[in-house]
């Protein structure tokens, strides 16, 4: 809770995702994200940007490919099939995404408990997964892989490149510092939901990923995003007269389109929504 509340981050270690899935888990998605575009374009957008995110002019070297919603086996088999994914393939990402999501809802569940709400239930909140290739080479060292910004969910599972460092997570002071890798581990990050959530308890981390090295850098970023229909408001128990509700309640989804409008990525959009007083 400490780093939950100071970082908005920290490294998980001792968890129960087997090393070697996550290790067969890299291997698949560096063979997708290997194959040729017209391909990867099949990676249609389910909601906005969930899908495949071709290399662009401001990020010459970043692509992804994304899947909506991975608590679903449906959508897992629609994601294999659109990238003729082969039966070991579909093995690995169907393990993957089940783990992940467990370890999700495991974790959400003993931040409320830490939080001190009573049978508080994440049921049903739909993630989103995205795997990230960063094609560094050296005439990109010293420049951004990803620009600042936050994760708009509320946490987000990231199995950072075990071995190609470059992510950098902003203290309270504003310094950047660099999450150095470490095999078999996850960073955990949350993000604007949490804050908003917590009633500004839980810190939404500013990070970007930085070219250290001229080599190709993956990633794999799975986000529990928030509540599917209902508002995303701090419960009841949150609230005093000393502490008075920060955020007008919103849902997830008005809260997605209002980033995208006003391109605010880096956690300023959640000011918006902030009561005045
Ligand atoms: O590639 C990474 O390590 C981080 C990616 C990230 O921050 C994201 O996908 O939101
Ligand atoms: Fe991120």
């Amino acid at each position: 809770m400490e780093a939950c509340e100071e970082w908005g981050c920290f490294r998980l270690v001792n968890h129960e995702v087997p090393l070697p899935l996550m290790m067969e888990m890299k291997a698949v998605v560096g063979a997708l994200l290997d194959l040729p575009s017209h391909v990867k374009r099949r990676n249609v957008d389910v909601i906005a940007g969930s899908g495949y995110m071709p290399p662009s002019p401001t990020n010459p070297l970043y692509e992804a490919l994304g899947l909506y919603d991975m608590a679903s086996s449906q959508a897992v088999d629609d994601f294999s099939s659109q990238l003729d994914a082969t039966p070991h393939q579909r093995e690995i990402l169907k393990r993957f995404a089940e783990a992940i999501h467990g370890l999700a809802m495991d974790f959400a569940q003993k931040l409320a408990e830490g939080m001190g709400l009573v049978g508080y239930q994440f049921k049903g909140w739909p993630s989103q997964f995205r795997i990230n290739k960063y094609s560094f080479t050296p005439e990109t060292v010293g420049t951004s892989g990803v620009q600042i910004h936050t994760d708009s969910g509320f946490l987000t599972i990231l199995q950072d490149d075990e071995d190609v460092g470059g992510l950098e997570v902003m203290d309270k002071f504003g310094r950047f510092i660099p999450v150095d890798p470490l095999r078999g581990s996850f960073v955990i990050n949350l993000g604007d939901i949490a804050q908003a959530w917590s009633n500004g308890r839980l810190r939404s981390v500013q990070h970007r990923v930085q070219c250290k090295e001229a080599k190709v850098r993956i990633s794999i970023a799975s986000f529990l995003l928030g509540p599917k229909d209902t508002a995303v408001e701090a419960s009841a128990e949150l609230i005093s007269s000393e502490n008075p509700r920060k955020y007008v309640p919103f849902t997830f989804e008005e809260y997605r389109k209002l980033r995208i409008a006003t391109k605010l990525q880096a956690g300023q959009a959640l000011e918006l929504l902030r009561v005045k007083s």
